[in-house]
């Protein structure tokens, strides 16, 4: 939803920025791999200590990165399969480290071994519903679903919750639950996400070997072989 709604509005809002950086001679692929570290820093170093604001602040500084590197790359001309690779590999890079950083939190002092479970089914369904459609399309199939939550969702709802959360270290009273909440929010919605994908990619696959659409027992009309698709 967010992928959809939003997506046209920060594009409108990072374009003179991402045009900055291509005029100083940075390219998307930096700015691809320093966002990435800059995520994975700021959620390994701070959200396992429990400092969830500042954690929050550092991430959201580097996040939007994702967002600049494409813009880059489209206003330049350098748009590449190699970018794309790169893009979505280093997502779930920092996807990783920021689920992780929560679930060593409630793994440490935040003792709670419900959260943190929580956190980790979060950070494994996450991955797969980003998997579900990556492998779909591998072996031809339009995978035409994003479904409820999508990684712009689980990122907003967990940093928002967490970033409010964090000011309790200043002094709020009570805003520490939202992150739980936004962790349980996560991890339903994750798991609805991979139902709504699994069901059309099913569908789409039936539709598919029925048409004769894809060759080859594995179905994947040769594209892959057979070994290809177990491999992955
Ligand atoms: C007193 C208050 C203190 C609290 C401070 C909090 C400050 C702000 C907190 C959080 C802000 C979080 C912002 C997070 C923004 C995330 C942006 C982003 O990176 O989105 C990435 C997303 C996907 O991009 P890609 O196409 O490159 O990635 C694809 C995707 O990963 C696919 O995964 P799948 O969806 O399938 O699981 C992969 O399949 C594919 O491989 C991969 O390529 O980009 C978008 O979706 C674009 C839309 C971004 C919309 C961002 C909205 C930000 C909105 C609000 C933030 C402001 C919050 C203000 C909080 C105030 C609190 C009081
Ligand atoms: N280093 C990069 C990063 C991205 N791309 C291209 O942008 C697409 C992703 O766009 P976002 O707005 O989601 O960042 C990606 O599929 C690539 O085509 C690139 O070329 N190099
Ligand atoms: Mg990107
Ligand atoms: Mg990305």
């Amino acid at each position: 939803m967010l992928n959809k709604y939003a997506r046209a509005f920060f594009t409108r809002v990072l374009t003179p920025f991402a045009a900055f950086l291509l005029r100083r001679g940075v390219s998307p692929d930096a700015v691809t791999l320093i966002g990435t570290a800059g995520v994975v820093a700021g959620a390994l170093v701070f959200f396992p200590r429990g400092e969830f604001f500042w954690g929050t602040i550092v991430i959201t500084l580097f996040v939007f990165s994702d967002l600049v590197d494409g813009n880059m790359a489209r206003q330049a001309g350098l748009s590449s399969r190699w970018g794309a690779f790169l893009d979505s590999t280093l997502d779930r890079v920092a996807d990783g480290a920021i689920f992780g950083g929560f679930a060593l939190w409630y793994a440490g002092n935040g003792d709670d071994n419900v959260m943190c479970a929580v956190a980790i089914f979060c950070l494994a369904s996450g991955q797969v519903v980003s998997y579900t459609k990556a492998r779909g399309e591998s072996i031809g199939l339009p995978v035409a679903v994003n479904g409820l939550v999508e990684r712009a969702e689980r990122l907003v709802v967990s940093l928002v919750a967490a970033g409010v959360a964090g000011l309790h270290g200043f002094g709020v009273p009570g805003v520490q639950v939202l992150l739980p909440i936004a962790l349980w929010a996560v991890a339903v919605g994750s798991a609805v996400t991979l139902g709504q994908r699994v069901v059309t990619v099913r569908r789409e696959s039936a539709e598919a070997d029925a048409a004769g659409a894809v060759g080859g027992a594995d179905g994947t009309g040769g594209a892959t072989g057979a070994r290809g698709s177990e491999a992955t």
